[in-house]
């Protein structure tokens, strides 16, 4: 996908329609999205588009130009000139802004700490759902199919998908799985540390996308009782069921 703004990328027609099999996936944070999508990609050799990677760099490009992300319009302003280029290979997907490569930094705290202020700015969702769309098209088409991730692509940007997940797990278990990635330990004060990148973020989230009960059509895989392998391994699944 070539660099070009946001707005111009997506000022062909609307709504593409999907292409090849499409795997959607949605849930809370921390339930295992990011890492579980990209291995079942990896396993059936399909895309794999991180949706919440996008709402992410447009967060670093506001703060980049110094956008006040209490200011919606401004926010919405700044969308409209996204200089986006995300890739859907799953074992390399880059994230350059402006030909930056900020795959690293759009992890640091700073940026998880603000993301829901961009993404829950309505006219910012729908242009990128329009660009969701797109990547979708273009990856399925590519290799036969895409798993794509995030809080409202069962529902909103992907409801016409071969496969519907809704992947989730308990607080406690999304709290410690963070806590470990973050700080190497699931202690008190870890996960104390963690509540407001994981809590705090789906309860601003959950205002603007329905992630934590499954929509009609919706199968639910509930990790908590689950390793990494057995949670690739229950979407695996129900892909295969799926396609059979
Ligand atoms: N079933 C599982 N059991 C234990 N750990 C897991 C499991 N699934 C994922 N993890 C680990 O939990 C952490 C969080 O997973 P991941 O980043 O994939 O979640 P996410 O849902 O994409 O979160 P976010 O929406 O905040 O980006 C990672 O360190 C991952 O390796
Ligand atoms: N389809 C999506 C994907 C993500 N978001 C929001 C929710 C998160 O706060 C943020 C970053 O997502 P993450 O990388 O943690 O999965 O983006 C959304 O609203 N819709």
């Amino acid at each position: 996908m070539p660099q070009t703004p946001v707005s111009s990328a997506v000022s062909e027609p609307t709504d593409h329609p999907l292409s090849g099999f499409v795997v959607a996936i949605d849930g809370p944070s921390g339930s295992g999205k990011s890492s579980v999508s990209k291995q079942v990609a990896r396993t059936l050799g399909y895309a794999y588009l991180d949706t919440g990677a996008m709402y992410r760099a447009l967060t670093w490009w506001c703060l980049d130009r110094h956008v006040d992300l209490d200011d919606p319009a401004a926010v919405a302003a700044a969308a409209e000139d996204f200089p986006l280029d995300i890739g859907t290979d799953p074992d390399a997907p880059h994230v350059l802004v402006g030909g930056a490569d900020v795959a690293e930094a759009i992890r640091e705290t700073r940026i998880s700490t603000s993301v829901s202020k961009v993404a829950t700015v309505i006219p910012v969702r729908e242009l990128l759902r329009l660009l969701q769309r797109q990547l979708i098209s273009k990856a399925g088409a590519a290799r036969g199919g895409v798993v794509v991730e995030g809080r409202d692509i069962t529902t909103v940007v992907a409801p016409d998908a071969s496969v519907r997940i809704l992947l989730t797990a308990s607080e406690e278990a999304r709290l410690a799985r963070r806590s470990r990635e973050l700080h190497g330990d699931a202690d008190e004060t870890s996960v104390s540390a963690t509540r407001a990148q994981i809590v705090d973020r789906d309860r601003l989230d959950s205002t603007v996308s329905v992630f934590t009960v499954a929509a009609d059509g919706v199968t639910t895989v509930d990790t908590s009782e689950l390793d990494f392998d057995g949670s690739v391994r229950a979407v695996l699944h129900i892909v295969a069921a799926a396609r059979a």
